[in-house]
């Protein structure tokens, strides 16, 4: 890891990853092959597991103990109702086993653990703890202890992702896949024609990588494992995007599920642009991992109306792309916006990914000639309070007061009534807008 800003902090940040991806192995291989109490649902029907309470619980306490817990900000997913509950005993027992097994652990990452193990109490604290909504001011961290339960539950893709945000930009990710292989073509191998307990066995590794905003570089390590003879500093090597920018080479990824993104209308896209493969579906921010590795181009989500995503399912795998050489905005275009607490607000319909700007500019360009005539353009537009605006198509207007009012234009293809009915919406309250655009 090379020195500079956040150095520190991206030291021990990967390092912890570390432990969290130990620990999320031993929870998963138990969880397979016990079928035992360790999940449960959440108010949104959504999953959260014993290894989702037990990584954010050994996440912060790891953070407080290297930066001191009066100076440190996390947003994290989980939260301690369900393990409160009286019915819960077992379930937190099983949390407070794997947090101190893994605290134990500290030392195998050059990491200083607890003098003694935690108690229940302590571990609840830990998780509270990460409490903070972030915001646009200052350094908070950003934790996702599992993302893609889903995929963790079913024996397949998760990732464990921790990000710093300072004044509203993320400036260091790092991403845990204990199931993604650091061998080429990791993911092909593990889709879920592909059950991971054969990776398991065959004693193949996942990866852990990282980057710093700026630096240009985006770095992944093998995971260590327990009955490895091996000494901190871990091995490195540098990860960049693919170089196809032809669509009837490139592949695209999207999540498994049609609740958390519209497959027919990623469809839709991907036959506008020319793209042949069949599309990638793989659980958790290890879609990002892909492109930031280059076994993939495109990654497109376009969840469901009234659904807004939060910075810790994104914050990590954007930079990661970005610094890999990737290209990563909303699917107007725009760059996601982590400043505004724990919601990525005003994104606009979706999120693109890709491995270079040509690709990217197709995507976009598609994802505009397509919207209106789709399902989700009738059923988002209720939610929009915001703008969209295609990049290239963007007016500006300067008014009296210097405020900025800006048009939604569309793309080339669009006719002119429809740009008409296009000036949707403004940044700023309907009453700033003076001047009327007439083609
Ligand atoms: N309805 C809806 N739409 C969009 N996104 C949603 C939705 N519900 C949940 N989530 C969030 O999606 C995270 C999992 O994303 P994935 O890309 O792994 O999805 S999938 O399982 O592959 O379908 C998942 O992260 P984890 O909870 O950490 O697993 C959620 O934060
Ligand atoms: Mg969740
Ligand atoms: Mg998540
Ligand atoms: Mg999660």
């Amino acid at each position: 890891m090379e020195d500079g800003k956040y150095s520190k902090e991206l030291n021990v940040a990967v390092r912890v990853v570390h432990m969290a991806c130990s620990l999320c192995e031993k929870v998963q291989k138990q969880l397979l092959s016990t079928n035992s109490d360790q999940v449960k649902s959440k108010d949104d029907d959504s999953l959260v597991t014993v290894a989702d309470w037990s990584v954010q619980a050994t996440v912060s306490w790891m953070l407080k103990k290297a930066f001191g817990s009066q100076n440190i900000s996390i947003v994290a997913e989980e939260d301690i109702q369900t393990l409160c509950k009286s019915e819960s005993q077992s379930l937190l027992a099983m949390v407070v086993s794997a947090v101190n097994i893994s605290l134990a652990e500290a030392p195998r990452f050059g990491l200083h653990g607890p003098e003694k193990p935690l108690s229940a109490s302590e571990i609840l604290e830990a998780i509270s703890q990460c409490n903070s909504r972030g915001g646009p001011l200052g350094q908070h961290w950003v934790l996702d202890p599992v993302d893609g339960t889903l995929g963790f539950v079913r024996g397949d893709q998760y990732a464990v992702a921790l990000a710093m945000i300072e004044n509203g930009e993320v400036v260091m990710g790092v991403l845990g896949c204990p199931n993604y292989s650091v061998k080429d073509d990791g993911l092909n191998k593990y889709t879920q024609e592909n059950p991971v307990m054969s990776k398991i066995s065959s004693g193949e590794v996942g990866c852990v990588m990282y980057t710093r905003k700026g630096s240009g570089k985006a770095w992944m390590q093998p995971l260590i494992h327990r009955d490895e003879t091996f000494e901190w500093p871990n091995s490195a090597k540098l990860v960049q995007v693919s170089s196809v920018d032809d669509p009837t080479l490139a592949t695209f990824c999207e999540p498994v599920e049609k609740t958390n993104s519209n497959h027919s209308f990623a469809a839709g896209v991907a036959s506008t642009v020319g793209l042949r493969n069949k599309p990638l579906r793989v659980y958790s921010m290890v879609k990002y991992a892909a492109i930031a590795r280059g076994e993939a181009e495109i990654y497109m989500r376009f969840a469901r109306a009234g659904y807004k995503e939060k910075i810790w399912d994104h914050a990590a795998g954007v930079l990661l792309v970005q610094e890999a050489g990737g290209v990563v905005t909303d699917a107007g275009g725009r760059p996601l916006d982590f400043s505004r607490g724990i919601y990525l607000e005003g994104l606009d319909r979706g999120i693109i990914a890709c491995s270079g700007i040509k690709l990217h500019d197709k995507i976009i360009g598609a994802v505009y000639a397509s919207w209106e005539s789709s399902n989700l353009a009738s059923s988002q537009k209720a939610n929009n309070s915001h703008l969209r605006i295609h990049p290239s198509f963007t007016h500006t207007l300067k008014k009296k007061e210097k405020k900025v009012c800006a048009f939604q234009i569309p793309v080339t293809k669009l006719s002119t009534r429809s740009f008409r009915f296009s000036i949707i919406s403004m940044i700023e309250k309907p009453t700033n807008l003076k001047t009327v655009i007439t083609l």
